[in-house]
């Protein structure tokens, strides 16, 4: 007997500069999925937008690997996997693609299969496959998340803020694996340069949840990961640069990159163009998206 659902999951931007690993924000730009299960074999893949004629329709695929996952987990006999996919989250650009389509796979699955699986097991497994919470715990709860590891296990909180913001995003035409972009990560780091990652870690999340953004220019900085990072975006400090000289509360990489993004509080179209103009000094072709704080996370529609 053929099963179907069709999920919506946000992109989601992680570290918002010193949150390494751990801080994460669901946006207003969404993947939908329609997943169908029966018992025959198979793996079909049909896909609209970010990455058709790209993502691959076998069990390479993170999101066959995330349905197989519950599959085996629930015990049933489903063995045809058959998606349709409608992606408006670029792939490798650091808006948590490869998040959205772990969680998309995973809580589709889990419909199908009797829901036995709690929010809390979808984060365990997600971060499993992912490798780290900060984008599939926004991808799931949506709002501001902050996410770690404890016994294997992810203890995370989201929250909505009490002043709104707008989230400029630069996506610069050429993409950037989550990989490649920790190859560049040191093993260790300056004990001076933990405890400064520290301090605006503490003042971001207090900035963010009492809406005091005046402090997040400051609250974005970060030594952990986008000092070694810029070798790899091309005018990534003169590009951020641009953002703050145009009147943004702040700006940071998105993820892994390459994509930036820039706080706002209004004038959101005049700080993306600066900040198109400043990548193309450094001849990078790059896009902006004004996005909201998405509240809702991963939702069956
Ligand atoms: N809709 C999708 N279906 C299947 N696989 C996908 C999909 N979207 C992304 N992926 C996989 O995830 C990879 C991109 O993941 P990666 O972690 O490198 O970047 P990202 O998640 O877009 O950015 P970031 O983690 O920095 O926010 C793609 O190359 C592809 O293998
Ligand atoms: N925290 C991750 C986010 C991208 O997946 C990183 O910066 O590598």
């Amino acid at each position: 007997m053929a099963n179907t659902v069709r999920i919506r999951v946000p992109g989601t931007t992680a570290n918002c500069g010193p949150g390494f690993d751990a801080v994460g924000i669901a946006c207003t730009i969404y993947n939908e999925l329609e997943l169908t299960l029966n018992a025959e074999g198979g793996i079909s893949l049909e896909v609209a937008g970010e990455g058709a004629g790209i993502i691959p329709a076998d069990e390479s695929n993170v999101v066959v690997k995330a349905i197989q996952m519950v599959i085996a987990k629930t015990g049933q006999q489903y063995k045809g996997i058959h998606l349709k996919m409608y992606n408006d989250i670029p792939l490798a650009r650091g808006l948590g693609s490869s998040a959205a389509a772990i969680v998309a796979g995973l809580v589709a699955a889990n419909e199908l299969t009797g829901s036995s699986l709690t929010k809390q097991d979808i984060l365990n497994m997600a971060t499993a496959i992912e490798g780290h919470p900060d984008n599939v715990a926004p991808a799931i709860f949506g709002g501001i998340t902050v996410s770690i590891m404890e016994n294997g296990s992810a203890k995370y909180l989201s929250f909505l803020p009490p002043k709104e913001f707008s989230m400029v995003a630069v996506i610069p035409e050429f993409n950037l694996s989550t990989k490649a972009a920790r190859q560049v990560l040191p093993e260790s780091v300056p004990f001076t340069d933990a405890v400064f990652n520290v301090s605006r870690t503490a003042l971001l999340i207090g900035a963010l949840c009492t809406g005091e953004l005046r402090l997040l220019q400051s609250a974005l900085e970060d030594r952990l990961h986008q000092p070694y990072r810029e070798q790899l975006i091309p005018g990534m400090a003169q590009v951020l640069a641009a953002a703050r000289r145009t009147g943004a509360l702040g700006a940071a990489l998105s993820g892994a990159g390459p994509c930036l993004l820039a706080f706002t509080a209004g004038n959101s179209d005049e700080v993306g163009q600066a900040m198109i103009n400043a990548f193309k000094l450094h001849k990078v072709a790059a896009s902006y998206r004004v996005l909201t704080i998405d509240s809702e996370g991963a939702k069956i529609i």
